[in-house]
């Protein structure tokens, strides 16, 4: 059987660098990964987990998905070009009320977000549809569906990404190529880290006293306890991803996370967009107390359901 060559974007840390490492250590030895990152100065961590797979089923490579050059000069770098499966991996995130970011931030969002994937397709694609054979998987978030308070320019980005492979998965389907969306809920990785120090650092002062006392004292509170609710691991993204590249036919979008569908069904289940958003609001500002009521009785279940899992492990 013949080896599937692997792209992947963002692998110095998180969900790509799990993904990279669950890939080279498959079982029947299916794929090569290419695993790149910007910085090669930080590729310890992915050499260290990789272990005996790296200079066998795993190989680094330096790609910034925001420079067009290093995303050709790595397609190039590899055997006749050949990617069988791309994964648009990497990505940041920004929080916070708009009033007190810059454009520039903004615009550096969307850049690595949104334009390093059309970067990474204009590179791939032609080859792919030449190939008549390929799968595109993109890690987007259930913020690619649902927009979240104060997530205002990253939904947008990952809104983007949506879009645009909503269009493309049309003109795919005639290339007998696949595209799927992974719409991972909140991952416990250097991303949970990143954005809420940087939350913390944000200057209110441009901010009106309403919104700086919303996003500092109901936002950031809760950010950490949604995490520690609902938060999945980055081997989980990993698992779930595997699982859909090794699929004969691969759904367009799969949400990772049970515990977090209740909150994106509510945008199918109405055309007028008002109750996701109705709903988003009385959680936030009519129920508090419900809504906290229920993130430590979520909690307390996670925290069970661990317990007894490592309580079976012992037994065995
Ligand atoms: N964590 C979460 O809650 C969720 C994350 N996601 C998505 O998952 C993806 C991975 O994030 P996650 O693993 O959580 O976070 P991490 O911060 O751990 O990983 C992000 C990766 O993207 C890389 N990256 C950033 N900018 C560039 C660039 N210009 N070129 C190449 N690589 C770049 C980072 O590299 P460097 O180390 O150099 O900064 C890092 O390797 C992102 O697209 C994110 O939006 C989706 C849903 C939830
Ligand atoms: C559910 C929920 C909240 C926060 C959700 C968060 C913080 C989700 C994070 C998702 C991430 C990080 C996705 C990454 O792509 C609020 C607004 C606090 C209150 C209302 C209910």
């Amino acid at each position: 059987m013949d080896q599937k060559n692997v792209l992947i974007t963002g692998c110095s840390s998180g969900i790509g660098l799990a993904l990279a490492v669950r890939l080279a250590k498959d079982e029947k030895k299916r794929f090569m990964v290419y695993a790149t990152m910007r910085n090669l100065s930080k590729a310890e961590p992915l050499i260290e987990a990789a272990g005996r797979t790296l200079g066998r089923t795993l190989e680094i490579k330096q790609l910034d998905v925001c420079c067009e050059e290093s995303v050709k000069a790595c397609v190039d770098s590899l055997p006749e070009r050949r990617v069988d499966i791309l994964i648009s991996n990497a990505g940041m995130g920004l929080i916070g009320p708009i009033e007190c970011q810059s454009l520039d931030e903004m615009k550096t969002v969307m850049d690595t977000n949104f334009f390093g994937l059309v970067r990474l397709i204009k590179e791939i694609l032609p080859d792919m549809k030449k190939r008549k054979k390929g799968h595109i998987v993109v890690i987007s978030s259930v913020m690619g569906i649902q927009g979240i308070l104060f997530n205002d320019i990253y939904a947008a980005s990952k809104f983007a990404l949506e879009g645009f492979c909503e269009c493309l998965a049309v003109q795919a389907l005639r290339f007998k190529l696949n595209i799927s969306l992974i719409e991972p809920g909140p991952v416990i990785t250097e991303f949970e880290r990143k954005v809420y120090e940087d939350g913390l650092k944000i200057d209110l002062s441009k901010a009106d006293k309403v919104t700086a006392d919303m996003f500092k004292n109901m936002y950031l509170k809760t950010f950490k306890e949604i995490f520690e609710t609902l938060g999945q691991s980055a081997e989980d993204i990993a698992e779930h991803t595997f699982k859909i590249i090794t699929m004969d036919n691969p759904p367009f979008r799969h949400q990772t996370n049970t515990l977090y569908t209740p909150m994106t069904t509510l945008k199918y289940a109405d055309p007028t967009g008002d109750l996701p958003i109705e709903t988003f609001y009385s959680m936030v500002f009519q129920h508090e107390k419900v809504f906290n009521i229920s993130l430590n009785l979520l909690k307390l279940l996670r925290w069970r359901s661990r317990k007894s899992f490592s309580l079976e492990k012992d037994n065995n």
